[in-house]
């Protein structure tokens, strides 16, 4: 097989070795081997596509790790990985045991960062300049961020304070015009209006130049030229935006265009104070499939290279599905159901309701904290707002749900999606905290539906609530408990699924699919437990626990939410309020750490939370006694 460059390439030391133009040979093969490898492990292709050649040229010019690259969300790192070190490893790309799909600070010191959520890198980078100030080092840092991410309010947060800084730091916009789904609002419209403009660096260099040579005549005239300088510099620099809040802004340059990039990256190296370059770029770039459908291709599993086609697609719906068919039902009957999501319509199901309730359907941008205090204003003007979003990123919103929310009672309902465990997204993108961070907000009601029945029966339900409620759920296909005659959803009560002598488990949410095949196999074996669905995490149903001690002996809890502050936690606090002492519980949750990646089904044996290994545990604390 012909010899690659890229085989050669494992450290940007060797990338600094070729020239140019072999540059643009190494972004064909990159391109080449991203598309091959990702349609066999998935990922996010479309991204990574392209950020090619402005990679290959951040690389080229600075000297990552002494030069600091921190990357937004860290989606788009995968050529960052490869140029370091990691591309034999890409088969292994967010596999258990294998490299993370986002910038790890364990696999490379040139992942000077960690993300995964959106809008942190310009704080970091920030942070990282002005600890360089303080030891007076001497090296460049550089955030990398995208369009989309740019609509968070971290990023203006960041922009703000570095803007009068006048510390060396480099902000790069990746704008590609898409956040998953196209980006929206405002800045979008005004990024969109200044990547047509020619002008880049030299331009506004010899604007610069031109409007230092003005002679100044006179206090009135010295105030007129200043004016008039604004006004030229207005007509004639794009990105004003950024200048008026202290960057120098730099662009829009071609982000596909290595011999630019090189060129503008070396000038914008030498340049002083808060920079922020404009690149413009394709998403999915030189593949044809990922460039046509690029919110497709953001996220993708194995597919087909030559004809783009997924190739894991099951048809079988998800909760997601189940989410989006039921709001639109349910928003027929009710005009004051309105629907926000933070820049995720298809992953959250929402795209039904984008089409068919266009006006009462609102796309903030990846703004999780501003979504949850608009739905504030919308409810506190007679609207009752659903937010869709996933569970880690709900994490951002912690304050304005206590503050905007709890605290005016007011009614809507938080649809949480991604909730317990995500898989191959890891630690990041895990949603194991949302039990116990609503837990603790007084006004709150916390549901999780075990199968898709009760997820469409609670969302009927939570809009006859006069206040806040979330109802989580996990990632992925629909589960439909074996039960014919199943209750219907009354506050504070939970499901008596079977009736048994030896113990109960309370199975929260997702945990009853394991919980009730366990419940049979012991059957099997003379064991015959108790399995009770809570429905309801807060409210919990209290009288329901203490029925179950009066009864029992051992009760098993099992939540996908870590162990602190869950589900398993207030049973024991009831067990305690009511000195309880003859009963045991055994909590199944994770455990207080993060959890990585790998598939949903290998970390919930990993961590002991899979049928199996539960249903041993359970005979065995019911044996011994
Ligand atoms: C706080 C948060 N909310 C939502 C997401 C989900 N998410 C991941 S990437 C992405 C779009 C990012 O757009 P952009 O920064 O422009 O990068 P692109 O994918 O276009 O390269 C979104 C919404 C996230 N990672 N973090
Ligand atoms: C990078 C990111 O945060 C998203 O792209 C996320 O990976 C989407 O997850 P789903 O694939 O579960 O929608
Ligand atoms: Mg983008």
């Amino acid at each position: 097989m012909l010899k690659q460059f890229i085989d050669s390439i494992d450290s940007p030391e060797k990338l600094k070795k070729i020239s140019i133009d072999q540059l643009n040979i190494v972004a064909r093969e990159i391109r080449h081997f991203l598309i091959n490898t990702l349609s066999r492990t998935g990922g996010h292709l479309a991204s990574n596509l392209g950020v090619v050649e402005l990679t290959l040229a951040l690389h080229y010019c600075f000297n990552s790790p002494q030069d600091k690259i921190i990357w937004d969300v860290g989606h788009q790192s995968y050529v960052h990985k490869i140029i370091t070190g990691r591309k034999d490893k890409f088969c292994t790309l967010k596999q258990m045991g294998g490299i993370s799909g986002f910038p790890k600070r364990k696999e490379s010191v040139h992942d000077i960062f960690e993300t995964g959520h959106s809008s942190t890198s310009i704080s970091a980078a920030l942070g990282m300049a002005a600890g360089r100030d303080l030891t007076k080092e001497d090296y460049s840092v550089i955030a990398v961020i995208g369009d989309g991410s740019l609509t968070g309010g971290m990023a203006f947060e960041a922009l703000n304070n570095a803007g009068r800084s006048n510390t060396n730091l480099i902000v790069v916009l990746n704008d590609n015009q898409m956040s998953i789904s196209p980006n929206v609002g405002g800045l979008s419209k005004y990024l969109n209006s200044i990547r047509t403009e020619p002008v880049y660096l030299e331009v506004k260099e010899d604007i610069d130049q031109i409007l230092k040579k003005i002679p100044g005549i006179g206090k009135s005239v010295a105030r007129t030229v200043k004016k008039t300088k604004e006004s030229i510099r207005y007509l004639l620099v794009p990105g004003t935006l950024f200048e008026e809040l202290g960057f120098t802004y730099v662009g829009p340059i071609n982000g596909h265009d290595i011999k630019s990039l090189v060129s503008v990256l070396k000038k914008v190296k030498r340049m002083k104070g808060p920079i922020l370059l404009h690149v413009k770029t394709v998403k999915g770039k030189g593949y044809p499939h990922a460039e046509k459908l690029p919110c497709q291709y953001h996220g993708i599993g194995p597919f087909d290279v030559k004809t783009g086609q997924a190739l894991s697609e099951s048809g079988e719906a998800t909760y997601s599905d189940v989410f989006g068919n039921t709001i639109v039902n349910l928003a027929n009957e009710n005009n004051k159901i309105v629907a926000i999501t933070a820049a995720m319509p298809d992953g959250t199901g929402l795209n039904n309701f984008q089409q068919k309730f266009p006006e009462r359907f609102f796309d903030v941008g990846i703004a999780e904290q501003h979504a949850v205090t608009f739905a504030a204003g919308l409810a506190s003007s007679g609207f009752h707002p659903v937010f869709a979003v996933y569970s880690s990123f709900l994490q951002r919103a912690y304050d304005q749900i206590i503050h905007d929310v709890c605290i005016q009672n007011l009614p809507m309902v938080f649809a949480i999606d991604r909730a317990g465990i995500v898989g191959q997204d890891g630690e990041t993108h895990q949603g194991i905290f949302d039990l116990s961070f609503l837990s603790h907000m007084p006004n709150m009601t916390i549901m999780a539906p075990c199968d898709q029945l009760e997820l469409e029966e609670m969302l009927k339900f939570a809009f006859t609530m006069k206040g806040p409620v979330a109802i989580r759920y996990p990632k992925g296909k629909v589960f439909n408990l074996m039960k014919s005659d199943r209750t219907p959803i009354e506050y504070k009560k939970s499901e008596v699924v079977c009736e048994g002598k030896d113990g109960a488990i309370l199975a929260v949410g997702k945990m009853m699919e394991f919980a009730q095949s366990i419940v049979e196999n012991l059957k099997q074996e003379g064991i015959e437990l108790s399995l009770i669905n809570p429905r309801f995490i807060k409210p919990i149903d209290e009288e329901m626990i203490l029925e179950v001690c009066n009864k029992h002996k051992f009760i098993f809890t099992m939540e996908d939410n870590v162990i602190t502050g869950g589900f398993g936690s207030k049973v024991l606090q009831i067990l305690a309020e009511h000195n309880i002492k003859d009963v045991s519980v055994k909590i199944f949750a994770f455990p207080d750490q993060f959890i990585e990646h790998g598939t949903s089904s290998e970390l919930y044996k990993k961590y002991h939370l899979d049928a199996e290994n539960m249903q041993k545990t359970i005979k065995k604390t019911i044996i011994e006694g």
